[in-house]
């Protein structure tokens, strides 16, 4: 079974629009960067045969606002590096089924320079026709695994995770191990799928963030308090492990040399500005993990003990930000540009 939880819809206080500044401050992160691969990497006179149609596709782009900003970024690059007014673009803006694909719409910027699209569905698997892509773009999103490993659901297995609700933190190299192998078997099919959509000189950009794996900690403590004082099963907290990898840079070269379709143009890890990071603002860094993670504890926890546990690690921002201050000073993230053979 595929795991599909959206992000928090509509705009409310709780929801993914209102609450997703640390993604855009990724995105921010690595704006110039992805301005210099396509200048010195994308070749269109090459792919643009007769039509002159431009297709840019946002890979797990939720209910924005961060994905108009960047496609009209990536809009705005392509047309000042040819100097071009001819060119038509058409964006892709893509996500599991069940994002609000309502509230995104609605929201389009009136003054984007492109003609948008929906294409919904799991990117691991095949999204468009072939060879129908020009640029490619996935920020904050690769890290979600399609399910979470099935040996971490054993009771019996040594990937039994107890008490943690992550790999980060579990003793157990096993657990480790589980969360790469299902990482690697989701990439295999999500680099088939793109290695046929994207035309030969085509670029993709993949983005991921390095902060959230140390900071889910939190709120599986959270959980913890609440089992000790009776109020939830432990068994419960177990079974319960975020489907998210944060890959490392050996990981992705591993994944894109084993698919043998695209050139690693540029892959590093960056230290980007981040004014949540600087301030250890744990508070605002923590409501939107609630945005990002609350359909997927409710999945499994129920409403009620979804919404305390979110409650009690947010009361807890003091502590987080004391935390941060020691352990994590600067923001990371993984920039890779990819350019298909
Ligand atoms: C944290 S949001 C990032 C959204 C946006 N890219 C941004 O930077 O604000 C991650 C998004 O990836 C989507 N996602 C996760 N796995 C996906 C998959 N297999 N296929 C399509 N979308 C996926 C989630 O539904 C979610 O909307």
């Amino acid at each position: 079974m595929t795991t599909s939880f959206p992000m928090n819809a509509g705009d409310d206080p709780y929801s993914y629009s209102k609450n997703s500044h640390l993604q855009r401050e990724v995105l921010d992160g690595a704006k110039e960067m992805m301005k210099e691969v396509i200048i010195e990497h994308l070749d269109i006179k090459n792919m643009l045969s007769s039509s002159n149609k431009f297709c840019i596709i946002d890979l797990g782009c939720s209910i924005g606002p961060n994905t108009f900003n960047s496609m009209q970024h990536v809009v705005q690059v392509v047309k000042d590096k040819y100097h071009d007014n001819i060119l038509e673009f058409q964006v892709f803006f893509n996500d599991h089924v069940n994002n609000d694909f309502n509230t995104l719409f609605r929201s389009l910027p009136i003054d984007r320079s492109y003609y948008p699209f929906g294409v919904p569905g799991s990117f691991h698997g095949r999204l468009l026709p072939s060879q129908s892509i020009h640029v490619a773009h996935c920020s904050s999103a690769i890290h979600w695994l399609s399910k979470t490993p099935k040996e971490l659901l054993d009771e019996k297995s040594p990937s039994w995770n107890k008490g943690l609700i992550h790999y980060i933190g579990a003793s157990n190299i096993e657990v480790m191990n589980a969360y790469v192998a299902q990482f690697e078997k989701d990439m295999e099919m999500f680099f088939n799928a793109r290695a046929e959509e994207i035309v030969p000189g085509g670029m993709m950009v993949l983005i991921s963030p390095q902060l959230s794996e140390h900071l889910l900690k939190f709120f599986g403590s959270s959980l913890m308090d609440l089992v000790n004082e009776g109020k939830l099963d432990e068994f419960l907290v177990n079974s319960f492990n975020v489907p998210v990898y944060f890959p490392s840079i050996e990981d992705m070269t591993k994944v894109v040399e084993k698919n043998d379709c695209f050139s690693i143009e540029r892959i590093e890890l960056t230290h980007p500005k981040s004014k949540l990071v600087d301030e250890a603002d744990a508070k605002t860094l923590m409501i939107n993990l609630r945005a990002v993670l609350e359909g997927l504890f409710i999945n499994h926890f129920g409403s009620k003990i979804a919404k305390e546990a979110f409650t009690r690690t947010i009361l807890k921002s003091d502590e987080i930000s004391a935390w941060m201050k020691i352990n994590y000073k600067k923001a990371c993230q993984l920039f890779i540009a990819l350019k298909r053979k």
